[in-house]
């Protein structure tokens, strides 16, 4: 039987990844930190994603078991054997699991394992899976990389389906909406391209990451920070303010002036995309929580991210992102205190003032044009 191993059995590798490996007919073999879901996935050996559509569908996924990522000699055996490798821990968790992927290559190696292996980090980051090579290269001796690098592929890859976490009975169990996209780069791949029903292997995979990361999660930033200023509770609750509705769809706009003229896109195509994720935001079946869409403010306000980087494509190209610029200051007055990111940022505003913190976080400088309008953006929210 073909096995997988997925690290991170949180909301995308429950109810998206894995769910979509067991399908395909592989035994998936997650790999998290939380012993109570690791011991839940071990004890029930199955679980149930249900699908949050116009009528609710339930989905078994079986044929699972769960390792601890504390246990390591267990993790590399894991490795060792699988047939592909996937992840969905958050892109700052990359960097920690490099050293446990790079252990059981090593175990590949020792073992004259030739049989070709794709590692698909399934993250909000463009370039996720280069960027996890980098870090498990880090690990490897120049003879041991060359060793692998024929049969080890790390193709980048986009996912796309919201998945909010819920608070079930069964721990496991986990509702999704019914859209998803999982698409993956199919020249990287080293071997043949597995059959996994749903995955899709594309040519043009840039084009479909930048296109969700700065459509789909900068509007979602956007009603998450606008969102939390004003009190609300959910993504669904924020979008029901027709301002915050606004300013959402003109970041997304205003993104999608880049977007378009970057991969050619058509303007009525893209806008078709802007309204059918707005739509997707507003399932009322489901309960997406402001500071779950707008967790790790850091992350969120990096120069390469979802909010900063279409602002600032969209000025080089003389637009005026005015709305991106609202999501951003709201992003720097996000003071939930259970975010340490967002505790890290209102320290930092505290201490070396919005120049500084604007400078360190974005990468934007005091005469960046968009200091100016974060600025007059930010008097306006306060
Ligand atoms: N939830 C969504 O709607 C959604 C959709 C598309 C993409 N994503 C992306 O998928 C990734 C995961 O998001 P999520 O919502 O599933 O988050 P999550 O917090 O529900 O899941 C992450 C899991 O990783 C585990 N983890 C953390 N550190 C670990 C480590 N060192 N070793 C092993 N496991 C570890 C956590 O315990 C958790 O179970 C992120 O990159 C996110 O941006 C999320
Ligand atoms: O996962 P993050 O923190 O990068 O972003 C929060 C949400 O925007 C995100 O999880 C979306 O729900 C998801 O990207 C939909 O595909």
């Amino acid at each position: 039987m073909k096995k997988a191993v997925h690290f991170g059995a949180g909301n995308i590798g429950r109810g998206f990844i894995g769910l979509l490996l067991s399908k395909a007919g592989y035994e998936v073999t997650y790999v998290d930190k939380v012993s109570e879901i690791i011991d839940a996935i071990n004890d029930k050996k199955s679980y149930t994603v249900m699908i949050a559509g116009e009528k609710e569908e339930k989905i078994m996924v079986e044929n699972i078991m769960g390792i601890l990522s504390s246990d390591e000699q267990s993790v590399s055996k894991a490795i060792m054997e699988a047939n592909i490798i996937t992840t969905a821990v958050g892109p700052e968790v990359l960097n920690k699991i490099s050293l446990q992927i790079a252990a059981g290559l090593k175990m590949r190696l020792m073992k004259k394992t030739v049989e070709p292996l794709n590692i698909i980090a399934c993250e909000n980051k463009v370039g996720a899976s280069e960027f996890l090579k980098h870090e498990v290269f880090k690990f490897l001796t120049p003879a041991e990389i060359a060793a692998i690098e024929p049969s080890v592929g790390f193709p980048n890859a986009g996912v796309d389906r919201i998945v909010p976490p819920q608070k079930n009975d069964d721990i496991l169990s986990v509702m999704v909406e019914p859209y998803f996209e999982w698409v993956v780069d199919k020249k990287a791949f080293k071997g043949a391209i597995p059959e996994i029903p749903g995955m899709r292997a594309v040519e043009d995979l840039q084009a479909y990451v930048e296109r969700k990361i700065f459509t789909l999660n900068t509007g979602h930033a956007v009603a998450a920070y606008l969102g939390y200023l004003k009190g609300y509770k959910t993504i669904q609750e924020s979008l029901k303010d027709s301002k915050i509705f606004d300013t959402v769809k003109g970041a997304m706009e205003e993104s999608g002036k880049y977007l378009t003229q970057r991969f050619g896109f058509s303007v009525e195509k893209h806008e078709y995309y802007i309204q059918k994720t707005l739509f997707r935001f507003q399932n009322p079946a489901l309960n997406d929580e402001v500071v779950r869409v707008g967790r790790k403010p850091l992350r969120k306000l990096g120069p390469e991210d979802r909010l900063v980087f279409p602002a600032v494509k969209a000025l080089e190209l003389g637009e005026n992102p005015v709305n991106l610029a609202s999501g951003i200051a709201a992003a720097l007055e996000f003071d939930y205190k259970g975010d340490e990111e967002a505790c890290i940022i209102q320290h930092m505003i505290k201490t070396v003032g919005i120049d500084e913190t604007l400078y360190k976080i974005c990468g934007i400088s005091p005469e960046h044009p968009l200091n100016k309008m974060v600025k007059y953006a930010l008097v306006k929210t306060i």
